[in-house]
């Protein structure tokens, strides 16, 4: 029986690399899949992993209906085994329910990639319909660092470094840039998300013991 996976995290924790893993693997024992994605950085329909590796895909656009597009391939003489759903926080809740029916109805794998929540700590489209739908959702075991040391659990948005709460839910970017471009991402814990310290505003380059425990002011 086929299973609607969803993997999530933070950004950067490893979501695209596995996706293109599970690909590379399932290609390599034969099996046939397509892969999606939505906004990436790296540009329209392509999934990329910050490890360097960039393939094509097929560009979720609003208007995509996921489970017409594999009937269709599939009519006309395409085997398909599994999906791969990158940024699938951007998939709208209609086209995650095309996804549920291309498991239930055509027997496809599908296994969806997206971070939880949005720079407000609140959830994607895409990732609550996930929640609400998937056999399995999987934490992935990587995880990003808050500059502080901890577990990193929450996206903040940067401008020159500085969290920002205000803005559009959806801008693409990297969790790189927040120093140095306008609109960057940093993963933060959730005190220091709540507290809107990054390492900008803590003066802080990489995680030390000498700011861990959380003092007053952080
Ligand atoms: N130079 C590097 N050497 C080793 N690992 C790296 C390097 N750059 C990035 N990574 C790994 O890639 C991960 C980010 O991968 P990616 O698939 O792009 O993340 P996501 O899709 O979750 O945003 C980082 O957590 C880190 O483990
Ligand atoms: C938190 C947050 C993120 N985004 C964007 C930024 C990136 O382009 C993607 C996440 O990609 P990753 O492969 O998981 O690093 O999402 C956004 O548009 N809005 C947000 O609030």
């Amino acid at each position: 029986m086929a299973d609607l996976v969803f993997f999530t995290g933070t950004m950067d924790c490893g979501k695209s690399t596995l996706a293109l893993q599970l690909d590379h693997n399932a290609r390599q024992r034969g099996l046939a899949g397509r892969l999606f994605t939505c906004h990436d950085r790296a540009g329209a329909a392509t999934l990329s992993s910050r490890l360097g590796l960039t393939v094509p895909a097929v560009e979720v656009r609003p208007h995509l209906d996921l489970q017409r597009y594999v009937v269709a391939e599939m009519t006309s003489g395409a085997r398909i085994d599994y999906l791969i759903c990158d940024e699938a926080q951007f998939y709208s809740g209609a086209q995650i329910e095309q996804l549920g029916r291309v498991v239930d109805e055509l027997s496809v794998e599908v296994y969806a990639f997206g971070i939880l929540t949005d720079f407000r700590t609140r959830l994607f489209e895409g990732s609550q319909r996930l929640v609400e739908l998937a056999d399995r959702v999987e934490s992935l075991q990587v995880q990003a660092l808050c500059w502080c040391g901890r577990r990193g659990t929450h996206n903040a948005r940067t401008v020159g470094g500085v969290m920002v709460t205000e803005g559009e839910q959806v801008v693409v970017g990297d969790t790189d840039d927040g120093a140095t471009l306008e609109i960057g991402y940093e993963v933060l814990c959730r005190r220091h998300h709540r507290r809107r310290v990054t390492a900008h505003a803590a003066g802080a380059g990489s995680p030390s013991p000498d700011v861990l425990p959380f003092g007053a002011s952080a």
